[in-house]
């Protein structure tokens, strides 16, 4: 997948620090952490690793990633100026820090993904999507995250960050996998906390995501984070993601963690409704708000013979969407436990 120029009449006065992220042009920022003796290194477009020179196991290793769908921009702009800001005082990076931007052409494009998404293949089991254009990029995206842990020490970090499609009961919610141990989980969610994320969903099975994949094969405190809602590069009402980039900079300079605003609520999978053919039918739209209460006995989707039914008194649908191709997520039901 090659790194397409951005379309400059999507918002012509794009900040350049927004420009360069959203393009994958580390340069500038690159030079300054190289200036301040960081091992900097450029593994695959739209990737840039910030390292200590000399293996320093005490130093957390945190991958951020941006941009994995393609329209999902807020996040974009909100790591731009964090690794901005960040650069111009680059020794006060105080961890190993490997900076994704992942998608780089459906960001170009203005697009979710150009022909298959991009978060459903991190997994070895590709079926359909193999062959597609994000299907090379996932396995550079791989090869990058592999290299950039494997020589980690024992605090690791992935935050993926993304938007949702549709409004949200919790306008801020976070994805994260069950398997992660106990201590770095704990960590993980006070983390999100304090960057005023809402809600968190345990997850106890891949189905395929990039931040799945970095707690699944290199023990990364990873998750899913969504910040608000799709829109336009450049046209993100920034003041959203105060708490969250504010987190995301004490993260990365080591700084004291200061006490949430309030814990997220947690709640738990109830059940991943898979499309299994196309047959496949949902009774909410796909613009039913996330977190949008069921009850016992609704039915949530059929497939042919299968029927997806409410189990638990109330059950909330998250990401609901018919459209997915066969085989993948289309809905997550979930319950609240904390
Ligand atoms: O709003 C939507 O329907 C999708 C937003 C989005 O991209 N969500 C991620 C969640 C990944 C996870 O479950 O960890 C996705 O579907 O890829
Ligand atoms: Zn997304």
């Amino acid at each position: 997948m090659s790194a397409a120029p951005m379309d400059e009449n999507v918002n012509p006065a794009l900040p350049e620090a927004v420009r360069a992220l959203a393009e994958a042009d580390f340069g500038t920022v690159a030079q300054r952490f190289s200036s301040a003796g960081f091992d900097v290194a450029l593994p695959a477009p739209g990737i840039l690793t910030v390292k200590s020179a000399g293996a320093d196991a005490a130093r957390p290793a945190v991958l951020v990633s941006v941009g994995v769908h393609g329209d999902e921009t807020g996040p974009i702009e909100m790591l731009a100026w964090v690794i901005e800001a960040l650069s111009r005082t680059p020794r006060e990076l105080a961890v190993d820090l490997m900076v994704c931007v992942g998608n780089i052409d459906a960001i170009a494009a203005g697009k979710r993904f150009i022909d298959a998404d991009l978060n459903r293949m991190f997994r070895p089991e590709r079926g359909a999507l193999a062959g597609t254009a994000e299907a090379a990029r996932a396995d550079a995206l791989i090869a990058a995250t592999v290299d950039f842990f494997k020589d980690a020490g024992p605090v690791r970090w992935h935050l993926d960050l993304h938007t949702a499609i549709r409004p949200s009961h919790y306008p801020m919610f976070a994805i994260v996998p069950e398997l992660i141990a106990d201590e770095p989980r704990r960590k993980l969610i006070d983390w999100l906390g304090q960057a005023a994320i809402g809600a968190v969903i345990m997850n106890p099975k891949s189905v395929g995501t990039y931040s799945y994949y970095s707690s699944e094969h290199h023990g990364a405190a990873g998750s899913t984070v969504e910040l608000g809602r799709v829109g336009t590069l450049g046209r993100n009402d920034l003041s959203q993601f105060a708490d969250a980039s504010a987190a995301l900079d004490r993260l990365l300079r080591g700084q004291p963690d200061v006490p949430a605003r309030t814990a997220p609520h947690v709640f738990a999978t109830a059940r991943q409704v898979i499309k299994l053919s196309d047959a496949f039918t949902m009774s909410v739209g796909r613009e039913t708000w996330n977190f949008t209460p069921m009850k016992k006995g609704d039915i949530i989707a059929t497939d042919g013979d299968t029927v997806y039914t409410v189990e638990h008194e109330e059950e909330m649908v998250v990401f609901p969407n018919p459209d997915v191709r066969v085989g993948l997520r289309a809905g997550l039901m979930v319950v609240r436990i904390g």
